[in-house]
């Protein structure tokens, strides 16, 4: 049987689908749940916000579109997103993305990992838990720091293994020599955090 997490996977992958390819980044996909406690087939799931790379103006991640529409919705800025994401008692917030959160970005935007433990800012829960696809491949800031830095901010991750290669494809859609590149990362071990 497949693990509950591939169904999510698969649709933070149909959004990174929707992303316009481009070679100065990846095209990624992210959802935000919120996650009842001790319900392991996840049967009360609930969507709160999906997001893909670029499907706002500028130069957006997945991560940072995913919060920017929730926070929209709920008539806030994207900075204040922290404090109109749902407190339930006996549910998390977790997030799926096909690929680790970054922690550094070479246009020097706010990375996601900071987006992401901002919200458990000011006492709040916040983000629970961040599971991905792959770890972010070395093509612009060489070994990937998103994990730790999730770790050192007391916030969970998994990867969720399977879907490496399609999330790769659609990843580096964009760039130069991405059938190269996807298969230098899959090769890579880095890429197979399983092989660490
Ligand atoms: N997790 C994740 N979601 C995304 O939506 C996205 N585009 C990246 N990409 C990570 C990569 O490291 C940065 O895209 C480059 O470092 C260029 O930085 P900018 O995107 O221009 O800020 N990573
Ligand atoms: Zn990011």
């Amino acid at each position: 049987s497949t693990s509950p997490h591939i169904p999510y996977m698969k649709q933070c992958l149909s959004l990174a689908e929707k992303s316009p390819p481009r070679p100065t980044n990846f095209r990624v996909g992210a959802v935000l749940i919120s996650r009842k406690d001790n319900d392991p087939t996840f049967t009360d799931d609930r969507i709160l916000s999906t997001g893909y790379t670029m499907e706002l103006a500028g130069n957006t991640h997945a991560e940072q579109c995913c919060f920017a529409n929730y926070a929209a919705v709920h008539k806030v800025p994207d900075d204040q997103v922290g404090e109109v994401l749902p407190v339930e008692p006996g549910r998390k917030l977790v997030m799926y993305v096909t690929m680790e959160p970054c922690g550094k970005r070479l246009s020097g935007n706010a990375p996601c990992v900071q987006r992401i433990t901002g919200t458990t800012e000011g006492g709040r829960e916040g983000i629970h838990k961040v599971y991905f696809g792959v770890k972010e491949p070395g093509t612009f800031v060489g070994e990937s720091e998103g994990c730790r830095m999730l770790t050192q901010a007391g916030i969970e991750w998994e990867h969720v293994g399977g879907l490496e290669k399609e999330i790769l494809n659609v990843a580096f859609a964009g760039h130069e020599n991405a059938e190269e590149e996807v298969r230098a990362a899959l090769g890579k071990k880095e890429t197979n955090i399983d092989d660490v």
